[in-house]
C-alpha cells in the first residue's frame, strides 16, 4: 500500500514521520499528474500547494478549525486529504467530484464559489461568529497572490485587522503568478518581502545566541526585544500587513514541512489576525507546469502528460476570431486600448498586447476596477475594450451602470464564456449577463452568431461612442458561418419559412441549433421563420413587424431566462400591442452543476431536438394547426 493510499482523512497525516511526508508529497505530485492530465483542471495550482496543505491539515483541526480555499481550484490535493482520492478519475465530468470545494461533498468543504477575493470575507465573518459563541476555533484561508489583488480582499483585511482576539489565519500563497505573472504594487511588495527571507532566520538565531548567555530575566527580554527590533529594521522591508496591525510571519518556505508547521503552529497559537507568507512554486516538481510561459497549465485541458500536447484539438474557438479582430481594429485606431483583470492569454488580449503593448492593461484581479478604470480612459478621449469572462462582470455591474453608462462613456465590454462553460460549474456559468445588463439604460448589447458576425459586431461596437457597448460569445469552438438571405435594419433573416406559423429568435451561437429546429420542424409541415437579431439591446423594434406577421415568437437564448432576451422581446411587444403568443427557452435560473458544456445543454433541453419538440407543442396548442400525432412524428423523425 502506498502512503496515499493509507491516507484517508487528516488525522492520518499527524502520524507520519518527516521521511513519510516528503514521499506522500512524491506519491500526491505523481497522482495529480496521472489523474489531472486526463480530465483536465487546475494542475499548475494544485501541484504547488502539496506541501502547504498537508502542513495545514497536520495543524489546523478541519472542520472544526475551518479551512478556505480562495477560487477554489487549488483544492485537489485538500480534497485527496479529505477521503476523495477515488474521485479524481471523474473530477469536473459530469457526475463527478467538482473541481472547487463542495459543501455536498465533504463537511471539509466551505465556499463553492470560484470568484476570486471573496475568502478573507468568509474568514472575518466566521471569526466575528466564533467569537460571538464563544467558540475556540480558527478560520483558515489559502489566498493566492493574484487574488490578493482582488478589491474585496482590503475590504475584508480591514476588519479582519480589527479584531484583535479573533483567530484568522490567512495564508498567503506566493507563487508569484495568478494566470501569468501577477501585476501592480501588492505584487511587487510580497516579492521584496520575499526577496528578504533572512529576517525569521536571524529572529531564531538572534534568541538562541542570547538564550545561551548568562543574562536573563528583564536584561534578557529586553536584550532579546532590541535584537528583534534591530533584524527587523535590517532586514525585512516594512511589511504593509503589519501596518494595518496584523502579525506578519514569513516568508516561508511553501514546500518545506518544518518551516511550514512552525510558522502554522505559530500562527494557530497567536489567537489573533496573523499573515503566513508561504512562497511556493507553481506547477511544482512538473516542468511542463512550473515553466508555463504560456498560461496553459494554469488550467489545462487533457493533455498527453509527456509532451503536454491536447489529448484533442478543440478547433477555432471564438476567443481566437474575438484576439485576430481586436488586433486588426487596434492597428486601424489608436484610440482603441485593451484591459484584462490578470486573463490576458484566456481573453485573448495577447495578439493586441505584443502589437500594441503600450495600449494593453492588466490590471489584476480587479473587474471592478477594470470597469471604472475604462470610463476614466473613455473621458480622456480613448475607447477601452475590457475583456473579461461574463461570469466575473457580475462583480462590476455598478461600475457598468454608475460609472459608464450613467456618463454615457463609450467602453466595450466583452463578454468571454457567456452562457454554459461547463466543466468550472455553477459559479462560471456566464449565463447572469444578459438579465443584469439588460436593465442599463443605453447599453448596447451584441451576440454574434459565428465568426463572421463577431467581426462585424465588433466594428460596430468600437464605433458606439455614446455609451456602453458589450459583445458575448462562449467557451466553445466557433461553427461554420452562416450567412443570412435578409437584413431588416440590425435583424438578420436566416431562413424564412414556407408558411408564417412560428417566428423562431435565436440568440448568438444558438442560431445554428435554431436551423436545425426549423429543418425538422419543416418535415412536420410547421413554417418556422428563424431571425437572429445581432443585437439584443435594446431588442430591434424591426422584431416586432416580424412578430406581427407570425402566429406564434419563440425565442432561444444559452443565458438565464429570468430577464433575459425572450423577457425582453415579450416586453416590446406588449408595449408595442403586438398580441402574438411568445414562449422563451433559456437556462432555468438555477445553480447548474459542472458537465461538458454539450452534456449541461442537454440536461437543460437547449438542443435542437428539445426545441423542435417544445415549438411543436405549443404550435399544436396555440395555433391548433398541428396536432399531438405530429409531435410524436417529430420525435420519431428526430436522431
Ligand atoms: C473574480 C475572478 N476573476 C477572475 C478569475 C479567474 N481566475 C481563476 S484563478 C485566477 C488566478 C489566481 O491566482 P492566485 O490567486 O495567485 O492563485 P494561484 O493560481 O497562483 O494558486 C484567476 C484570474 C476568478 N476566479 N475570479
Ligand atoms: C478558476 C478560474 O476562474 C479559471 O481558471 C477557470 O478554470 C476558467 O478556465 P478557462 O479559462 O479554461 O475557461
Ligand atoms: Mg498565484
Amino acid at each position: 500500500m502506498t502512503l496515499l493510499e493509507s491516507v484517508h482523512e487528516p488525522a492520518d497525516l499527524t502520524r507520519l514521520t518527516p521521511e513519510e511526508l516528503d514521499r506522500l508529497s512524491i506519491e500526491i505530485r505523481a497522482f495529480l499528474v496521472d489523474k489531472v492530465t486526463k480530465t483536465g483542471g487546475h494542475l499548475g495550482p494544485n501541484l504547488g500547494v502539496v506541501e502547504l496543505t498537508i502542513a495545514l491539515h497536520r495543524v489546523f483541526d478541519s472542520p472544526r478549525d475551518t479551512l478556505i480555499f480562495d477560487v477554489g481550484h487549488q483544492a485537489y490535493v485538500h480534497k485527496i486529504l479529505t477521503g476523495r482520492r477515488d474521485g479524481f478519475d471523474d473530477l469536473r465530468q459530469q457526475g463527478g467530484i467538482s473541481g472547487y470545494p463542495c459543501r455536498d461533498e465533504s463537511e471539509h468543504d466551505h465556499v463553492e464559489n470560484s470568484h476570486a477575493s471573496a475568502a478573507l470575507s468568509y474568514a472575518d465573518g466566521l471569526a466575528k461568529a466564533y467569537e460571538l459563541r464563544g467558540e475556540r476555533r480558527s478560520a483558515v484561508v489559502v489566498v493566492g497572490d493574484g487574488a490578493l489583488t482582488g478589491g474585496m480582499c482590503w475590504e475584508a483585511l480591514n476588519n479582519i485587522a480589527a479584531g484583535t482576539d479573533r483567530s484568522v489565519v490567512i495564508v498567503v500563497n506566493d507563487n508569484g503568478r495568478s494566470y501569468s505573472p501577477t501585476i501592480g504594487g501588492v505584487a511587487d511588495h510580497l516579492a521584496a518581502l520575499r526577496l528578504r527571507p533572512g529576517y525569521e532566520r536571524a529572529l531564531e538565531e538572534g534568541k538562541r545566541v542570547l538564550q545561551g548567555t548568562p543574562v536573563v530575566g528583564k536584561p534578557l527580554y529586553a536584550a532579546l526585544h532590541a535584537a528583534k527590533r534591530g533584524i527587523k529594521d535590517a532586514l525585512s522591508p516594512q511589511a504593509m500587513f503589519e501596518d494595518l496591525g496584523m502579525k506578519y510571519i514569513g516568508p516561508v518556505d511553501g514546500h518545506d514541512f518544518e518551516s511550514l508547521e512552525s510558522s502554522l503552529r505559530r500562527a494557530k497559537d497567536f489567537g489573533g489576525p496573523v499573515i503566513v507568507h508561504a512562497v511556493t512554486r507553481k506547477g511544482n516538481g512538473y516542468p511542463l507546469a512550473e515553466n508555463d510561459e504560456l498560461d496553459q497549465m494554469h488550467q489545462t485541458d487533457p493533455i498527453d502528460p509527456v509532451t503536454g500536447k491536447p489529448r484533442k484539438s478543440k478547433g477555432t474557438v471564438w476567443t481566437s476570431v474575438f484576439a485576430d479582430e481586436l488586433a486588426k481594429i487596434g492597428a486601424e485606431r489608436e484610440d482603441v486600448v485593451a484591459i484584462t483583470a490578470a486573463m490576458l492569454r484566456s481573453t485573448g488580449l495577447a495578439p493586441f498586447a505584443e502589437k500594441f503593448p503600450e495600449r494593453c492593461f492588466d490590471v489584476g484581479i480587479a473587474e471592478q476596477h477594470a470597469i471604472t478604470s475604462a470610463a476614466g480612459m473613455a473621458m480622456a478621449g480613448l475607447h477601452p475594450v475590457v475583456a473579461i469572462y461574463s461570469t466575473f462582470l457580475n462583480r462590476a455591474f455598478d461600475q457598468l451602470l454608475m460609472d459608464v453608462a450613467l456618463h454615457k462613456q463609450p467602453v466595450t465590454v466583452v463578454l468571454d464564456r457567456a452562457g454554459i462553460t461547463g466543466p468550472d460549474g455553477a459559479s462560471h456559468h456566464g449565463m447572469w449577463d444578459l438579465s443584469i445588463l439588460g436593465v442599463i439604460p443605453g447599453i448596447h448589447i451584441a451576440a454574434p452568431r459565428d465568426a463572421l458576425t463577431l467581426r462585424e459586431e465588433l466594428r460596430e461596437a468600437v464605433a458606439i461612442d455614446d455609451g456602453p457597448s458589450v459583445l458575448r460569445f462562449p467557451k466553445a469552438t466557433v461553427g461554420d458561418d452562416i450567412l443570412a438571405v435578409e437584413r431588416v435594419g440590425p435583424v438578420d433573416i436566416l431562413r424564412r419559412g414556407e408558411t408564417s406559423d412560428v417566428l423562431l429568435v435565436t440568440v448568438g451561437s444558438f442560431a445554428e441549433l435554431g436551423l436545425a429546429a426549423a429543418d425538422r420542424l419543416a418535415d412536420q409541415g410547421i413554417g418556422v421563420t428563424v431571425v437572429d437579431p445581432r443585437w439584443v439591446a435594446p431588442v430591434p423594434r424591426e422584431l416586432v413587424d416580424l412578430a406581427a406577421k407570425h402566429r406564434l415568437v419563440v425565442t432561444v437564448e444559452d443565458s438565464g431566462r429570468h430577464g433575459g432576451f425572450g423577457w425582453s422581446l415579450a416586453a416590446l411587444l406588449r408595449d408595442s400591442d403586438v398580441d402574438v403568443p411568445l414562449r422563451d427557452l433559456g437556462i432555468p435560473n438555477e445553480f447548474h452543476a459542472h458537465g461538458s458544456r454539450d452534456e449541461v445543454l442537454v440536461r437543460l433541453g437547449l438542443t435542437a431536438q428539445d426545441v423542435a419538440r417544445r415549438v411543436t407543442g405549443w404550435a399544436s396548442d396555440l395555433i391548433g394547426s398541428h396536432d399531438q400525432e405530429n409531435a410524436e412524428q417529430v420525435d420519431r423523425a428526430l436522431p
